[in-house]
């Protein structure tokens, strides 16, 4: 007997019957372990999501690049430690070539800049939304694969660009109808931990993987976090340091510890001046605890969050001022954010704010009779050249069918072309918002 998709792993067999199933039982029809199918209505919504993000990017001058989801595997291998790099969907191809399927965009992006290298005007002010992919043990069930919005800034040194990217963070939450009051942005900066950590003699070369590790203080607590610091050969006063400096709420407790002319406190400080200009202020939150888990940030972090703390983070983002040294060139101040497709979902259906886009046409266009379709094609014809979306009855179809189909798809329009007005050179159109119908000239139609 077949087995009904999805129930196991058939193995598909030879095509024996024309209805496509095998004589070992139908293919599996369920997508790989951990990716997703996106139906039509589910691309409606991944289409408004994606829209938005294009939309906010254009609003901010970006531009679009794109990279291949498959890239050389050395351009994420960090030894730093971080998940991301721990879950690489890396493999060897039939060329024997180190590849992975890329888990981030930013590396990609490193690799596009470095690749105009001189050529490049700066600032560049770059936008992506690219499919990225990591390989988890399927034992906690989670995706293999999201599609992450990125904007990046390379060139500019100061935390305007950290303020830009902030505020595109906040159009875009408020654009699909997000306030203050269901999410803020946390924002840090990495040198918060590396004046603390100069003040207590960790040596620099540490200093990545120490952040990779602080960041997992909320997932593996404070003892694992104590433990795996102190394999580093991190003395526990410095643990108590590190912690402690986590733990400040204010900008003014910070520049207590580390004093007025810090970096960290300087660059803090007129972010949230720039913030006040821009008016998103109240988005933000000072939390000297979001360290962000990727290896090459530099200074301003920040995380997206869901005020009442159900969810992971929404998005994510820093400074970043050594990746273009860190692939052997000249470095160039860098800041960007990563936002992915699926915390933002969750959030939005959890606050009954999701949207259903519907599918739907302009017109419904129904030949009456056979000898008619010519000309209703021809008719559909014309309206999609003048930019109208139209489905054409495809098969012989009663005007009650036709009213039918063309409510279902909510369209705008029912245009009917029958014997006797085809005769006098009309069609019937039906507008089915008004409930009014006219016949009229068939050549007058757009
Ligand atoms: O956010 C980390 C990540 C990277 C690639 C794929 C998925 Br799902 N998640």
């Amino acid at each position: 007997t077949l087995k009904a998709a999805g129930e196991g792993r058939t193995v598909a067999g030879k095509i024996t019957e024309p209805t496509g199933k095998t004589d070992k039982g139908m293919i599996d029809t369920q997508p790989p372990r951990g990716t997703r199918d996106f139906f039509p209505e589910d691309m409606r919504l991944r289409n408004w999501l994606f829209g938005e993000f294009a939309a906010v990017s254009t609003a901010f001058g970006f531009e679009q690049f794109d990279a291949p989801v498959l890239e050389s595997e050395e351009l994420f291998v960090r030894k730093a430690g971080e998940e991301i790099t721990d879950q690489l969907y890396n493999f060897e191809d039939k060329g024997q070539r180190r590849v992975a399927l890329r888990p981030e965009l930013t590396p990609s992006l490193a690799r596009l800049v470095l690749q105009r290298g001189k050529t490049l005007p700066l600032p560049a002010k770059w936008f992506a939304i690219g499919q990225c992919w990591r390989y988890e043990r399927m034992t906690r069930g989670r995706r293999r694969e999201h599609y992450q919005w990125n904007m990046d800034i390379v060139g500019v040194s100061g935390v305007e660009a950290e303020a830009e990217l902030l505020a595109a963070v906040v159009m875009l939450f408020e654009r699909v109808g997000l306030s203050s009051r269901d999410v803020g942005i946390k924002v840090s900066s990495r040198k918060v931990l590396q004046s603390v950590m100069s003040q207590f003699g960790v040596p620099p070369e540490s200093f990545a993987k120490v952040c990779v590790i602080v960041d997992k203080l909320d997932k593996i607590g404070r003892v694992k976090v104590e433990s795996e610091l102190a394999d580093l050969g991190v003395a526990p006063s410095t643990i108590d340091g590190v912690l402690s400096a986590m733990s400040l709420t204010s900008l003014e407790q910070l520049a207590d510890l580390l004093g007025p002319n810090s970096e960290a406190v300087q660059d803090l400080t007129r972010l949230f001046q720039l913030a006040e200009g821009y008016g998103y202020k109240e988005w933000l939150v000072f939390d000297p605890s979001v360290v962000r888990g990727l290896a090459y940030y530099t200074g301003v972090v920040f995380e997206g969050f869901d005020r009442e703390g159900k969810l992971r983070a929404i998005c994510g983002g820093g400074r970043y001022d050594r990746l273009l040294g860190a692939f052997g060139g000249d470095n160039a101040p860098m800041a960007g954010f990563g936002f992915g497709d699926a915390v933002i979902v969750e959030l939005l259906k959890e606050s009954g704010k999701l949207p259903a886009p519907p599918h739907r046409v302009d017109d419904v266009v129904v030949p009456l009779d056979a000898s008619l379709r010519p000309a209703a094609s021809g008719i559909a014809s014309r309206l999609r050249r003048g930019g109208r979306s139209v489905d054409l009855v495809l098969e012989a179809k009663k005007m009650k069918w036709a009213f039918k189909h063309a409510e279902k798809l909510n369209a705008s329009r029912l245009v009917l072309v029958g014997a006797s007005e085809w005769e006098r050179g009309n069609v019937v159109v039906k507008d089915l918002a008004k409930f009014e119908q006219m016949e009229v000239p068939a050549d007058s139609l757009v």
